[in-house]
């Protein structure tokens, strides 16, 4: 039997490498876990935007997670870009036939450069179907207003947005403040009794392609390890900050993080 930590992750392929599917996968790797994926749309894009998007049939998303589930099992898995309500359906009748417990949603809907990744149309499926189902839900600023329909600047603000959507069904909602304005950007998780603050100085860069991706798959990878949440929390956050800061500086745009790196 082996013993190896594994991770499933159901996303997007972002052709440049940065997000979607390949971050995933690249971050599981980092962090020593197997990964797998259900792929449910094929991006064509760089770091200087989505030049095209193009769904899977939603049978394909399914039976690719089926097929991974049945055999060689996940440990934790993770959702990113789902693109419609069928697929985000169809996500959710898979995870719940499989007793997936540890899933991490990270609700993905807008590219940095503005193209949409989920249908407006599919934000209430979000809701109602696959948050239940939510271990950790991860939104950043934009998409927790969009689940709310508050208005978010503040760490307060974050943290009443917190109670709402932590209401909606999730068991613990992580609201990243990526986009909050200042020198000190703060992370807040809420398990629905308490709330964890962290904090770090930003970092004056614009390689930040793909840095929501990452901070989930590097949480993911940690609750695939058995590690519990607040220190899996914790290990993401200091992932996300070292990533960031060791960029490779590829790109003209956007670029992507430093997957390989190294905390601890
Ligand atoms: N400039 C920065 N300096 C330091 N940390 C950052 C910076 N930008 C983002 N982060 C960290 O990365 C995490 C994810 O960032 P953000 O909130 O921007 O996600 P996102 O908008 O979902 O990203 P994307 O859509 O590009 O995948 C944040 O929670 C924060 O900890
Ligand atoms: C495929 C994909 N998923 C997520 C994001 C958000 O970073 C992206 N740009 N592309």
């Amino acid at each position: 039997m082996s013993t190896i930590a594994r991770a499933l992750t159901i996303a997007g392929s972002d052709s440049g490498g940065g997000a979607g599917i390949q971050a995933d996968l690249k971050t599981f790797h980092q962090l020593g876990v197997y990964g797998m994926s259900a792929i449910t749309a094929v991006t064509a894009q760089n770091t200087l935007g989505v030049a095209g998007v193009y769904p899977l049939p939603t049978e394909a998303v399914a039976q690719q997670m089926r097929e991974v589930l049945r055999d060689l099992g996940a440990d934790a898995a993770k959702t990113g870009m789902l693109f419609d309500a069928q697929i985000i359906r169809a996500v959710s009748a898979e995870v719940r036939d499989a007793g997936l417990q540890k899933l991490v949603v990270d609700p993905v809907m807008i590219a940095k450069g503005g193209a949409k990744l989920l249908l407006d149309e599919a934000i209430d499926a979000l809701k109602t179907e696959l948050l239940p189902l939510a271990e950790v839900v991860t939104p950043n600023l934009p998409e927790a207003e969009c689940l709310t329909g508050l208005s978010i600047h503040t760490p307060e603000e974050m943290r009443e947005a917190a109670r709402v959507i932590h209401a909606l069904g999730a068991r613990n909602v992580l609201m990243k403040g990526g986009h909050l304005e200042g020198d000190t950007v703060v992370d807040i998780l809420f398990d629905g009794r308490d709330f964890m603050e962290l904090s770090h100085e930003r970092i004056p860069t614009r390689h930040t392609h793909g840095t929501g991706c990452t901070f989930s798959a590097a949480l993911t990878a940690e609750l695939a390890k058995k590690t519990p949440l607040h220190v899996a929390v914790e290990k993401a956050n200091r992932f996300i900050f070292e990533a960031i800061k060791t960029a490779p500086q590829l790109g003209g745009g956007h670029g992507p993080t430093n997957h390989w790196a190294v905390v601890d």
